[in-house]
């Protein structure tokens, strides 16, 4: 099993205790966190990439309790094994699409993917050389996917990354992600509210917190 979360809760400064319920997730699986807004997904998205550090309960990943390892760890340890899709792309603005690949690169410490067959097989290898500040909204979401993907993790992580985008570039977007994780052989976890994602993957939890 790459994930278990386990009995995990978190509460932020002065907010009441959110709980989440146990879940595992097996290589080569996508998952959906569905919920209310406000029930806590982005902070059990963020629990899972050890952004957030909980006190109660245990998250798994690759044996290691990311819970108890020190933030430097942490860093490292994201760097090699998690990628991360926000909901708003996160480029860098003062470097090239290339670049901000390269950089993720740099941050896993590993031999990652090739950058320029990476941004072929996600459609953008033209935009290699062009400035992020260039790029439309679905193409700058499919370089955060890439940059994501650069590195070769264990697991994907994305929050909401259709949220802002036509039907015709969440239909890109999620098929990629999903091909995408299936060819590296990761899991995938997806938070989301938006049904086109949902028609797309089948296996689901749902965070209840009210
Ligand atoms: N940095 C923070 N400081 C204090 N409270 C926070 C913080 N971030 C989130 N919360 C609170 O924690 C709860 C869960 O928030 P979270 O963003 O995880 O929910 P969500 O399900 O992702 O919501 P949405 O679907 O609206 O994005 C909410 O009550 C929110 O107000």
């Amino acid at each position: 099993m790459l994930l278990k979360v386990n009995e995990l809760q978190f509460a932020h400064p002065g907010q009441s205790t959110l709980t989440f319920k146990n879940f595992q997730v097996n290589s080569g699986e996508s998952l959906l966190i569905l919920g209310k807004s406000g029930s806590g997904k982005t902070t059990l998205l963020n629990l899972l990439a050890g952004l957030l550090k909980s006190k109660q309960g245990e998250v798994v990943l690759d044996g290691v309790n990311i819970c108890s390892i020190s933030e430097q760890e942490m860093d490292l340890f994201r760097g090699k094994n998690i990628g991360i899709v926000f909901q708003k792309p996160h480029l860098i603005a003062a470097l090239n699409v290339r670049q901000n690949l390269e950089l993720a690169h740099f941050f896993s410490k590993k031999k990652g993917q090739d950058i320029l067959r990476l941004l072929s097989d996600l459609g953008i290898s033209a935009k290699s050389n062009s400035s992020v500040l260039t790029l439309s909204e679905g193409e700058a979401q499919r370089v955060s996917i890439a940059r994501a993907l650069a590195s070769c993790p264990k697991l994907i992580l994305a929050d909401e990354p259709t949220s802002s985008l036509d039907d015709e570039n969440t239909e890109k977007v999620i098929q990629l992600l999903k091909t995408q994780a299936t060819r590296i052989g990761a899991a995938l976890i997806i938070v989301t509210h938006d049904q086109r994602v949902k028609n797309h993957v089948s296996n689901f939890i749902e965070v209840t917190n009210s």
